[in-house]
Parts: structure tokens; C-alpha cells; sequence
């Protein structure tokens, strides 16, 4: 559903020199949702995200929140707010300090503004630590202080450029868990660049596929990652096998794919452990390599092997085709 508090850009184009970054996109984003922009190096997500935060200068188009075009205002006024990658706080400055950075800017008391700090840093569970340096932090916790400090001016789109590829694996998912939350409580739309493919189906309520300066998909996370309509976003979501039948070519679910008495004729190449469940490889005649994924207990109760005979089949309705 479209209403005027959408985000939107509108033939949105970035070139550098004879580098075209970002080649005339167009996209809604529906208010309060969490939106991944998923995509390689290289394939513009960045240069959008700083568009969309006014510190990049558009080549062409135009990018409107609320209706309005921001395109030419100075980022504090678009009503968007970007934490970065490396999270960018003053060494100097307390962690309460960092976050109200911003409102000291504008003038107002210190008084308020520590008040208001306090108020996110409780959001974000940072309160007992606001006398802090940031070098006296943990990279999660220097993070959380971050996201405070983007969240203190208000704004309706949060804009957060790789915001967890500096953690450990660990942390990471920790960290994705809470911005889920800030994000469900603020209601506000959260706009969140990655090329992890799994942190943006864990996330995203929209998931945006870029490659090469435009956009390939874009929709639920659930319908991109199980109907990919091009190949390039079958094999970057992962997790699919590409098939050609009868000349046109689909996308199938490993996981849809099963080893049985009937099928097509292939030849196991090689068996992966992986924990819960076990990838096998296949090689079939007339095609690139078919990856079946079974369940380890599945997988054990077989005798396959590499170099055994082996169907494969699955049900017609799993097909996706492809656009070519
Ligand atoms: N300041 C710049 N000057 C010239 N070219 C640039 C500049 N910034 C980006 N590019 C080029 O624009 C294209 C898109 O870059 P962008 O940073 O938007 O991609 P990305 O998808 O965010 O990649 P990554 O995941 O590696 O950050 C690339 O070809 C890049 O080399």
C-alpha cells in the first residue's frame, strides 16, 4: 500500500566520471518497515544509501520522503539519519556526549540534551555506561552507542551502511536481533545495506536486490529468496541449483530436490557435512552441477557416496522459471 510517508526514488542515477554507479532506479519503500539492500561489490547499494543520505549529490532523479524532494537539502535536514560502518564516534567525547552531539549543534541546553541521550541510550541498554570513552567500549557496545546517536534526531528513515560486518560472528547475530527490536519499537523505516545474504533474510521485511547499478528483485524476504525471477538472484541468494529444461531455464530449491529410485540419471561428485543437514552434489548430463540438500539423519539413513548412481526428481510446482 502506497501513502505519502513513503520513501521513494524516483530514475535515481549516480555516475562517477564514466562509472555509472546507479543506473535510474526506481523503488517504494513502504513506511516502518525494515528494507535489506542486498547485493555483490561494487553494485551500488552504498552509493544509493549515501544518496538517500544527502552525502552523495544525485546525477540524476530524485529522492522523496513524505512527498517532498530531499534530494538537495544538507542530511540533517531530510529527516534521515546514517550510522556507519565503523561506527564514526568522537574519541574525545563521552559516550552521552556522542550521542547528543548532534542537539549541541543545535543550540539547545545541556540539560535537555543529556536528558535526551540518557532517554536512547536506555533504548539501546547503554545508560550505566554513559560516562564512557568509546575506546573504553566493546565494538558491539561502541555500536549500540551509534545507533543512539543516529536515533536522537528523530529520523523516520534510519540508514545503516554494513552496521555489523565489524563484529564477530557472535555478536553479529546478537546485534541483528536488536535491531529488529529498535526497529519494531520505532516504528520508524530502517534501511540497512549488506551483502550477507542471510543477515538480510534474517532482518529484512523487504529485501532489494542490486547488481550492476540497478535493481534485479525486490520484495518479502520469503519471495525473493523462494522465487528468484533471474538467475543472478537464484545463485546470489543462494541456495538454489540452476536447471535447463526443455530450453528455458529454472530455478529449484536444493532442499527441493530429492535423491530416490526415479528421476534423472547423475553421479554423486561430492558430499558436504554440514551440521543439520548434508549438501550432495551431483553431476547430470546436459547440465551444471545439482545440489540436493538432505537432512543429516536423512542422509545417513542412505548409502550414497561420491561416484554412486543416483535420480534425482522433484515436483513441478518447485520450478521457478527464469527471466532470461
Ligand atoms: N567516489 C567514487 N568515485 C568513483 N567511483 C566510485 C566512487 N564510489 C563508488 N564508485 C564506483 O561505483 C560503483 C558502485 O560502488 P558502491 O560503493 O555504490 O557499491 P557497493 O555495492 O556499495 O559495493 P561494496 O559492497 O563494495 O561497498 C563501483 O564500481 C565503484 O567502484
Amino acid at each position: 500500500m502506497r501513502t505519502p510517508h513513503d520513501l521513494e526514488l524516483a530514475r535515481l542515477t549516480k555516475r562517477y566520471g564514466d562509472t555509472v554507479a546507479v543506473d535510474g532506479i526506481d523503488h517504494v519503500f513502504a513506511p516502518g518497515s525494515y528494507v535489506c539492500l542486498l547485493g555483490p561489490s561494487g553494485c551500488g547499494k552504498s552509493s544509493t544509501l549515501r544518496m538517500v543520505a544527502g552525502h552523495e549529490s544525485v546525477t540524476e532523479g530524485a529522492i522523496r520522503l513524505n512527498g517532498r524532494d530531499i534530494s538537495a537539502l544538507p542530511p540533517a535536514k531530510r529527516g534521515t539519519a546514517m550510522m556507519f560502518q565503523n561506527y564514526a564516534l568522537f574519541p574525545h567525547l563521552s559516550v552521552k556526549d556522542n550521542v547528543a552531539f548532534s542537539l549541541r549543534m543545535k543550540g539547545i541546553g545541556k540539560a535537555d540534551r543529556h536528558a535526551r541521550a540518557m532517554k536512547l541510550l536506555e533504548l539501546v541498554d547503554m545508560a550505566h555506561l554513559s560516562e564512557r570513552l568509546p575506546t573504553q567500549l566493546s565494538g558491539g557496545q561502541q555500536q549500540r552507542v551509534a545507533l543512539a546517536r543516529a536515533l536522537i534526531s528523530e529520523p523516520e528513515v534510519l540508514l545503516l551502511d554494513e552496521p555489523l560486518s565489524a563484529l564477530d560472528p557472535f555478536l553479529r547475530v546478537r546485534m541483528r536481533g536488536e535491531l529488529k527490536r529498535l526497529q519494531r519499537e520505532l516504528g520508524i523505516t530502517f534501511l540497512h545495506v549488506t551483502h550477507g545474504q542471510d543477515e538480510a533474510l534474517a532482518l529484512a521485511d523487504e529485501v532489494v536486490v542490486m547488481n550492476n547499478a540497478v535493481i534485479e528483485q525486490a520484495g518479502p524476504a520469503r519471495e525473493v529468496f523462494n522465487a528468484p525471477k533471474t538467475e543472478f538472484v537464484a545463485r546470489f541468494m543462494g541456495g538454489h541449483n540452476v536447471v535447463t529444461l526443455n530450453g528455458a531455464r529454472h530455478a529449484i530449491r536444493s532442499d527441493a530436490v530429492r535423491i530416490g529410485p526415479d528421476g534423472l540419471p547423475a553421479t554423486v561428485s561430492a558430499v558436504e557435512y554440514q551440521g543439520d543437514r548434508v549438501a550432495v552434489t551431483t553431476n547430470v548430463q546436459g547440465q551444471e552441477p545439482i545440489i540436493a540438500v538432505m537432512s543429516d539423519a536423512a542422509f545417513y539413513a542412505t548409502d550414497i557416496n561420491p561416484g554412486a548412481h543416483v535420480r534425482l526428481s522433484w515436483d513441478e510446482g518447485r520450478l521457478h522459471r527464469l527471466r532470461a
